[in-house]
């Protein structure tokens, strides 16, 4: 009694407090009740329980480490070894463990083991010593297995996670060999990974800037040799070909390869540069300019197509109907006018052309007369006038009887073609509906004379339109689409003998078998730079003639031309100036011998 009351004079204010204490406690509870019916009246999930962090790592680092090695064949090998090691090392540790319980259990089964006290100790650690070493060597394993099939381990024994996952993060896994933690080299890997994917990217970069520049230098040094350069143009597949089955049997592999899929099989053919149907008048534009800067720098050059009829030598030459896609000869008379207006501070230019049709072996001026006039002329043997292929002492081809018309600008120039392309023959085959029945030559003279020295230079950029290789069989011709069709055949013919005899070496060319291989005969085999585009169907239906194209174009990159720059020092122009004053009969001033 007195200790009680002792205690509650002595320890009123701790007994006040305890009281408040309960009173914290009980509410704290009641809040918590309430929260509880408050959660389930709700229906609100109860909050998730945090997952141990291995659950979250391991399947994280496993994934990481997994695609790793599906990645890297090294990594891979350094895996399958390591788990054939710890394979072994487990093998060999449960043994020992074995072998060591088992003398122990001897051991402990002797009448005086109560002697050996020490001995038993001995035991104890290292059978303990060599559990770890097992379990160590088990948990390895796991783990190693886990990053081969890149499956996470169950989780279900958690001793096992947990270690694994400490030996993941400290990286202590040790095989026989010591080999450093599996994280450690994970993590070494996956930098190395890196650094060969960006090396790999720097090599792939470097090898196609490489092998552009290497054709680039390969290119010049063909063009300074003269070789003839050839491109390949596939046109899209046209109405005609999708309603016969649209199957297509050519593909451009690469810049330079186009395959053709054969009954034989496929073949491939290389060429300076090959455009797909995909590719752009802007595209195939690009890659000849630099022969328009040869023109007005006093080279003869010469750019034509080649191909059946209806694959796009027109298109290509000339461009579409209405302009909106225009071809090479619109561009080169742009381009020409270009390039004397940028240098027109250091030289005087001079543009002068002639635009010709060969028509039925027979040589038309399109600007003196009507093709049609001529034609009829030509068949009824009326007079016409006569022109006539000749060359030069340098064998700069030359066309004597057509007239040369100057040109000031591009515009002009254009005109001037227009004149001449409505003149043309033209007309529907089964084909092409507006098939060139003749080979369009357009001869653009450059004269630029330089106004620091009076040197003078004349370029000379052919331009040709061939008409269709085909059979007669196959474009429907009769009476006079026959004959046209023959002749156009046997000038083609002929162009291909000239070419077989070139590219092989011949000590004869056959040049004066055909009017078109006079007319090319500065061109091909002779002192001019010169592009042959070969026009071709993609489709299989047109296979035969694709094929034959792409032999004869294969058969001019053999071709090598003797490519010279036409120039005169100012003393020999004026000289050629006054010899053509006195074959004009006109008369020779002094000051024009200064
Ligand atoms: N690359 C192309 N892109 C779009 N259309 C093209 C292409 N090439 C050709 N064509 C179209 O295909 C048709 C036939 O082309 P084109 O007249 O140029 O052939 P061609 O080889 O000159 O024929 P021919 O020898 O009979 O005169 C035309 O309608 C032309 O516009």
């Amino acid at each position: 009694m007195n200790k009680s009351y002792a205690c509650n004079e002595s320890d009123q204010p701790l007994e006040g407090a305890k009281a408040r204490l309960e009173e914290l406690k009980e509410s704290l509870y009641q809040r918590e009740r309430e929260l509880t019916e408050l959660l389930e009246a709700e229906g609100s999930p109860v909050p998730p329980v945090p997952q141990p962090p291995c659950s979250v790592l391991l399947p994280t680092v496993i994934h990481k480490a997994h695609a790793v090695c599906s990645a890297v064949a090294e990594t891979r090998a350094l895996l399958d070894q390591m788990i054939e090691e710890n394979r072994v090392a487990l093998i060999e540790a449960r043994d020992k463990l074995d072998s060591l319980q088992t003398s122990k259990e001897e051991n402990n089964g002797r009448e005086d083991k109560s002697t050996d006290q020490e001995r038993l100790d001995e035991y104890e650690s290292s059978l303990t010593l060599l559990q770890e070493t097992v379990r160590g060597f088990e948990v390895s394993q796991l783990a190693l297995d886990c990053i081969k099939t890149g499956e996470s381990p169950e989780i279900n024994d958690c001793d096992a996670v947990s270690e694994l996952e400490d030996i993941l993060g400290r990286g202590t896994i040790q095989t026989t060999e010591g080999v450093k933690s599996v994280g450690q080299q994970l993590l070494l890997l996956q930098d190395q990974l890196k650094q060969v994917k960006e090396e790999n990217k720097k090599i792939i970069e470097n090898y196609t800037s490489e092998r552009a520049m290497r054709k680039k230098y390969y290119n010049m040094v063909e063009d300074m040799k003269g070789k003839i350069r050839v491109f390949c143009r596939i046109r899209p597949v046209n109405r005609t070909e999708v309603a016969q089955g649209g199957a297509v049997a050519v593909e451009k592999i690469d810049d330079y390869s186009v395959t053709v899929e054969t009954p034989r099989g496929q073949r491939e053919f290389q060429f300076d540069k090959v455009f797909s149907a995909e590719a752009s008048q802007d595209d195939l534009f690009h890659d000849t300019h630099r022969l328009i800067q040869s023109t007005i720098d006093g080279y003869n050059v010469c750019i034509f197509s080649y191909g059946q009829t209806g694959s796009g030598k027109t298109f290509t030459m000339v461009g579409d109907k209405e302009q909106k896609k225009p071809g090479i000869m619109p561009r080169s008379f742009n381009a020409i006018f270009d390039l004397m207006r940028e240098n027109s501070n250091k030289f005087d230019f001079k543009v002068s052309a002639y635009m010709l049709e060969l028509y039925n072996d027979r040589l038309q001026d399109l600007f003196a007369s009507p093709a049609g006039e001529a034609h009829a002329q030509s068949q009824s043997h009326g007079p016409s006038r006569r022109v006539e292929i000749k060359r030069t002492r340098k064998g700069v081809v030359f066309a004597q009887g057509a007239e040369t018309k100057e040109a000031s600008s591009a515009q002009e120039l254009y005109a001037l073609f227009q004149q001449a392309c409505a003149n043309r023959h033209i007309s529907a085959t089964k084909m092409n509906v507006e098939s060139s029945r003749s080979h369009l030559i357009v001869g653009i003279m450059v004269e630029s004379r330089n106004l620091t020295n009076g040197s003078v230079s004349t370029g000379k950029l052919s331009l040709v339109d061939l008409a269709g290789s085909e059979r007669a069989a196959k474009t429907g011709a009769k009476d006079h689409q026959l004959k046209e069709a023959n002749s156009i055949n046997k000038s083609l013919s002929a162009l291909g003998d000239v070419i077989s005899a070139l590219s092989s070496d011949l000590p004869h060319v056959p040049y004066r078998n055909s009017k078109l291989t006079q007319v090319m005969q500065d061109s091909l085999g002779g002192n001019a730079k010169t592009l042959m585009i070969v026009n071709i169907s993609p489709s299989e239906c047109n296979l035969e003639e694709t094929l034959t194209s792409l032999i004869y174009a294969t058969r001019v990159k053999a071709i090598t031309n003797n490519v010279q720059r036409n120039v005169d020092s100012k003393e020999i122009a004026q000289l050629k100036e006054v010899i053509m004053k006195l074959r004009s009969g006109l008369t020779v001033e002094d000051e024009d011998m200064i």
